[in-house]
């Protein structure tokens, strides 16, 4: 999705006639509504030209602290095999673990629309076994859409989600579920590459997909592919063209051990934080002074 000029109805403060951009309420990230955020409420914030953040969230408690952030779009993403759940890859989470920890992420919210991922073995099947896990997610865990990986080959799948009602956010580009065949390398380098990519945007959102996530492709591809699309264009790696972006957490807040991709950005050191405290707990019970006596019954 793309538009002409650029539009953020919410700034700046300067006057302006144009009565499309007189009402900052609805904004997606700092409107005041309270409501539950639809996949209406994206589509319409993208063609007012607005840019939207969209975060992983694994738990409840974390949930929470974003939803109060106004974080308006939350993705319950199979990287809690990797981020929480201390697997290698995204590859061996299951449906059971992604309804529960879904389940807790709409539990911790009131107004982010929750995105839960179907994960690998869920619905390469094919568009009957995609249907039934996708459907177990909105029943059981009560999220508000689904995303599944592959474009083209994922296009059947999508399409019979949508007809049952279900919202399906695609993905394509890297596909981390693929990593045994395509490892962790940039997509769409080349024409030949760069014509499959768009293929199968369009396949996507042929087959009903509300948003599409571009997931490490050289900007200037994720740009036409938004400039393509009349759905929303959500990047991770992908410059800064999408309509979206979204980030794993722990990368985010700096929980994530070890290596994290170039792409993100470390807004916090949750590490250090976590750590210091733990160390200065230690640190006290070995020496005597906690608890002390206000946190002490008699
Ligand atoms: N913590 C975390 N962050 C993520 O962004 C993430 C996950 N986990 N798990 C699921 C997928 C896997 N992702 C990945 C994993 C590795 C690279 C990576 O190694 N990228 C290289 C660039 C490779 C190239 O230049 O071709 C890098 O250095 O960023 C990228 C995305 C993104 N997702
Ligand atoms: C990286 C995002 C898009 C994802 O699919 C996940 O966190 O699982
Ligand atoms: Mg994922």
């Amino acid at each position: 999705m793309s538009l002409s000029a650029a539009q953020n109805p919410s700034s700046p403060a300067g006057a302006s006639s144009d009565s499309s951009k007189a009402d900052s309420s609805k904004a997606l990230y700092g409107g005041t509504s309270t409501r539950r955020i639809t996949v209406h409420d994206i589509a319409a914030a993208t063609a007012r030209g607005e840019k939207w953040p969209m975060l992983t969230a694994y738990d409840a408690m974390t949930a929470s602290v974003f939803d109060e952030a106004g974080i308006p779009v939350m993705l319950v993403g199979d990287s809690m095999g990797n981020c929480h759940l201390g697997y290698e890859t995204t590859v061996p989470v299951t449906m059971d673990e992604m309804a529960v920890l879904s389940a807790a992420v709409v539990r911790g919210t009131r107004r982010a629309l929750i995105v839960a991922d179907l994960p690998f073995g869920s619905y390469q099947e094919g568009p009957v076994q995609a249907l039934r896990n996708a459907t177990r997610l909105i029943k059981e865990s009560g999220v508000g859409a689904v995303k599944l990986e592959g474009g083209e080959r994922s296009h059947e799948q999508i399409r019979l989600l949508v007809e049952a009602g279900i919202p399906v956010m695609a993905h394509i580009g890297l596909t981390p579920q693929s990593v045994n065949a395509m490892g962790y390398r940039v997509q769409g380098r080349g024409e030949e590459a760069a014509h499959q990519l768009l293929r199968d945007a369009k396949a996507v959102q042929d087959a009903g997909a509300f948003a599409v996530v571009l997931e490490l492709v050289p900007e200037e591809l994720a740009a036409e592919v938004t400039r393509t699309l009349h759905i929303p264009t959500v990047g991770i790696g992908a410059g800064a063209a999408t309509d979206a972006q979204v980030l794993v957490y722990t990368d985010m807040v700096g929980l994530t051990g070890g290596r994290v991709p170039r792409f993100t950005k470390q807004y916090a050191n949750m590490r250090q934080v976590l750590g210091d405290a733990a160390k200065e707990f230690a640190e006290e019970v070995v020496g005597g002074t906690f608890p002390a006596p206000e946190h002490t019954f008699h």
